[in-house]
């Protein structure tokens, strides 16, 4: 069974420190949602609060309505998975994976049943009776979660599961961990601190700093609509333009704007709204390349924008560093914000 999930006005201060600010949230049944911040912001505090293994200061918090602020974790019902796989170094992976459920005095035959089908789950069956030394770290980070998964838990609790894992494993994983959640429907709360990760596993994020939630929303709400600098800035790559530079390039009225690279054009013919530009740098991405331009003003100043070239146009437009160029600023994918 899958549970929903309610955190209200909690807060946990350790010591002076506060880790957390009066945060509020709900997460539905069968939800998959990562907690998005920079280091410090308070994500991990937030797991450990709802696993139960530190009490809010204020607040309180619910699992399908029942208040459980004060239930001790062994009766919350959850799976977890930390960074470090911490297996049993000395049991094999199938004994791992198994442990929880002789620890519930289950029958040997429904564990061998239930321990072959999370095997095969999690895709490792050839592997079952190596110690965790004998597995790469993808391996053993698999053969956790199936240990997260083997009590049949009512929520998945995630903190950082895949960031001692290298760049091929981790886009690998994520799509197991994706698919199992799914087929589970499974109530998932993950903590990140890597942006694609809560991009592209998420159904909700919910971006933290300093103690607070800034914003929530779907993967896409998140990137296309940031509510603040702080979002805008911390998912994917922005540019800022001041006030000044906004009224005087008559772009938005706000006090503050900002587009993504993606969304500004680059090219050799003028439009009524472009502007010109030299090309300060061309960084090589892969499929694109980042180009710095410098608009310049004798009074105002120069104003760099960061502008990313899909590699088809790259191939064709073979943009020269130094080149004067034209770049246009949609203004329907200009963001505006009121500065604090
Ligand atoms: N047991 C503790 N004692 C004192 N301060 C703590 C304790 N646990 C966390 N903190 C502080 O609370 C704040 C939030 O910490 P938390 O671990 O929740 O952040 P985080 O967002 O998970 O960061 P990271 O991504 O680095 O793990 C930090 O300032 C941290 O130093």
């Amino acid at each position: 069974m899958s549970v929903s999930l309610k955190i209200s006005n909690v807060s946990k201060v350790f010591e002076k420190n506060i880790a957390l600010n009066n945060v509020s949230l709900e997460i539905q049944a069968g939800e998959f949602v990562c907690l998005l911040g920079p280091s410090g912001c308070g994500k991990s505090t937030l797991l450990r609060l709802i696993a139960g293994l530190d009490k809010p200061n204020e607040g309180r918090i619910y699992i399908n309505d029942r208040d459980v602020t004060n239930l001790p974790p062994a009766r919350r019902n959850f799976g977890i998975m930390f960074q470090s796989y911490a297996l049993f170094p000395n049991l094999t992976a199938y004994e791992n994976v198994a442990y929880g459920l002789r620890n519930k005095k289950m029958r040997n035959q429904d564990i061998e049943a239930r321990v072959d089908r999370l095997f095969k789950m999690i895709k490792l069956d050839s592997a079952k009776n190596r110690l965790p030394s004998q597995l790469s770290g993808g391996e053993q980070q698999r053969v956790a979660l199936a240990r997260a998964l083997a009590t049949e838990p009512d929520f998945l609790l995630l903190d950082e599961p895949l960031s001692a894992l290298d760049a091929k494993v981790r886009i690998s994983l994520r799509k197991e961990i994706c698919s199992i959640q799914k087929e589970l429907g499974l109530t998932t709360i993950m903590v990140t601190h890597d942006q694609d990760e809560a991009l592209t596993m998420a159904d909700r994020i919910i971006v933290m700093n300093k103690s607070v939630v800034m914003q929530e929303g779907t993967p896409e709400e998140i990137y296309e609509r940031p509510e603040n600098p702080f979002v805008a800035d911390f998912i994917g790559s922005i540019n800022f333009i001041d006030s000044q530079k906004c009224k005087l390039y008559n772009l938005c009225e706000h006090e503050k704007a900002a587009i993504r690279p993606e969304k500004i054009e680059l090219s050799r013919t003028e439009k009524e709204t472009s502007l010109r530009a030299q090309i300060r740098e061309i960084e090589f991405r892969g499929f694109y390349d980042r180009i710095t331009v410098c608009v310049s003003h004798v009074v105002h100043g120069d104003m760099f924008l960061l502008v990313d070239v899909p590699f088809r146009m790259v191939k064709t437009m073979q943009f020269q560093l130094g080149e004067m160029v034209y770049v246009n600023l949609p203004r329907e994918e200009l963001l505006g914000f009121k500065t604090a």
